[in-house]
């Protein structure tokens, strides 16, 4: 069993369904996951260290990472995630230059601070539909249970 954190951004709410559905899924699998938002109920990045896997879901704004999620994206600087396993993941829109860029700025940053970073990362069109949860499922379980 795994201590995991989700936490993510979502402004309209697709980011959050998928969030949600990892969330249950992975409780369901006898997880212990801590459920957080980046603007509503965050947490300081340094308790990352409380866990052993790390799940960012982000919507994208603007080429990169959202505003609320821009102080924690620096303080992370300061922390080692050295035996983290890490997953990223998000609502995009394919209407944008840059696909759901904020995922790929999250993955980066973990993996500078030494995470193991699941090497695909989980971009999804708008609001998620029934066989983009089931993947995001599937996606959660194999973040979590990777080799570090
Ligand atoms: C001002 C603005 C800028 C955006 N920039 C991007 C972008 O660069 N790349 C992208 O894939 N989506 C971009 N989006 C789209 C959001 O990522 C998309 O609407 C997503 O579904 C929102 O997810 P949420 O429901 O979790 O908030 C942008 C949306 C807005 C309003």
């Amino acid at each position: 069993m795994a201590n995991v954190l989700i936490i993510c951004a979502s402004l309209t709410g697709s980011t959050e369904i998928m969030a949600e559905e990892m969330t249950e899924h992975l409780q369901g699998l006898g997880h212990d996951v801590t459920f957080k938002s980046f603007d509503l109920d965050p947490i300081e990045a340094s308790r990352l260290q409380e866990f052993d896997c790390i799940m960012f879901g982000s919507y994208s704004w603007d080429d990169d990472i959202p505003f609320e999620v821009e102080d924690f994206y620096d303080d992370m600087e300061d922390v080692d995630l050295t035996g983290k396993r890490v997953g990223a993941f998000g609502s995009c829109d394919a209407y944008y230059d840059i696909y759901g860029p904020a995922i790929d700025t999250l993955a980066t940053r973990a993996s500078e601070q030494n995470a193991t970073v699941y090497k695909e990362k989980f971009k999804f069109e708008l609001e998620p539909d029934d066989q983009d949860i089931e993947y995001g499922e599937k996606f959660a379980e194999a973040v979590v249970n990777q080799e570090t």
